[in-house]
């Protein structure tokens, strides 16, 4: 049990989830890390506890209902309750939309947006126990906003997300929980890596291009670190964001203006 409020990571093991936490560590959240990927999970954990008294973690797939109701179990048993939950966890397919295969298209819907649902019942089940609610916070895109060709079934995932936060943003407003969306722009993590690897294979370009020719489109002149994104996200965290529910934020450096 704790004093400090509580912030549950999905997809933390590395890259924006793992800088979001590192944040949220610094605010003075007690911390969940989680991911499905246990080397990574297992480093990023031995990191944070070098640097933080109140830090847990969890291996689980956020496609499993049962893993994210586990892992809410685990922050609650650890720390007492789940103040924010951010689903973070999320993977890129990309292709031409002709070439979609069934097994991918069912893999990334499965990751990128039932494991958002999952997320935000298994957080809100919790909230909604609650005198203070909560704030879930989800991982969306500027591909949620405007889709991008290669990345179509990505895009569509993202849409969801954006729809999910809209009409669960009105469900649960009853029980004092918002539920916002960051909307990152292009970030170098290992997520570009593998964008970047495959796109230049369609485009007949050399290694880091296809990185470069999207840096190009940003407004203020570089691309995103997962530090940019985690400061948008504290603030989602914290009480200054308490009047916004069902809102999913650019956060990209001006790429996509709506
Ligand atoms: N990198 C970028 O430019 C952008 C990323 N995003 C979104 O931000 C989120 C994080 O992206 P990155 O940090 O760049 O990705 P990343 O690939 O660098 O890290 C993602 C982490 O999530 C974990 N993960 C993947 N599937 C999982 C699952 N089923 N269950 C549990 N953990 C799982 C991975 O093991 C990995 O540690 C994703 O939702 C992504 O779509 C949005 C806009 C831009
Ligand atoms: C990975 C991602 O969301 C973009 C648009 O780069």
């Amino acid at each position: 049990m704790t004093n400090s409020k509580v912030a549950v990571v999905t997809g933390s093991g590395q890259g924006i989830g793992k800088g979001i936490a590192e944040r949220l560590a610094q605010d003075g959240f007690a911390i969940i890390l989680s991911d499905r990927n246990g080397e990574v999970l297992e480093q990023t954990t031995k990191e944070f506890k070098n640097q933080h008294d109140q830090v847990a973690s969890f291996i689980g797939d956020v496609s499993n209902p049962a893993d994210q109701k586990a892992l809410v179990k685990t922050a609650v048993d650890q720390f007492g309750s789940v103040d924010v939950f951010v689903n973070n966890a999320g993977i890129e397919l990309v292709c031409p939309f002709e070439e979609i295969a069934p097994e991918n298209l069912e893999n990334i819907f499965r990751i990128n947006v039932f494991g958002v649902v999952y997320g935000i019942q298994a957080a809100a089940e919790q909230m909604k126990t609650q005198e203070t609610g909560g704030k879930i916070i989800n991982a969306c895109s500027i591909a949620g906003h405007q889709a991008f060709d290669m990345l179509s079934a990505y895009s569509a995932t993202k849409f969801a997300v954006r729809a999910f936060t809209q009409a669960t943003a009105k469900e649960y407003a009853k029980y004092n929980i918002t539920v916002n969306a960051y909307c990152p722009g292009i970030v170098g993590t290992s997520m570009w890596d593998r964008i970047d690897e495959e796109m230049v294979k369609y485009m007949g370009l050399q290694k880091g291009e296809a990185f470069k020719k999207y840096a190009e489109g940003i407004a203020l002149g570089r691309t995103e670190e997962p530090t940019d994104v985690a400061d948008f996200v504290s603030y989602l965290a914290s009480p200054g964001s308490n009047y916004m529910t069902g809102q999913s934020i650019m956060i990209d450096g001006g790429i996509v203006f709506n």
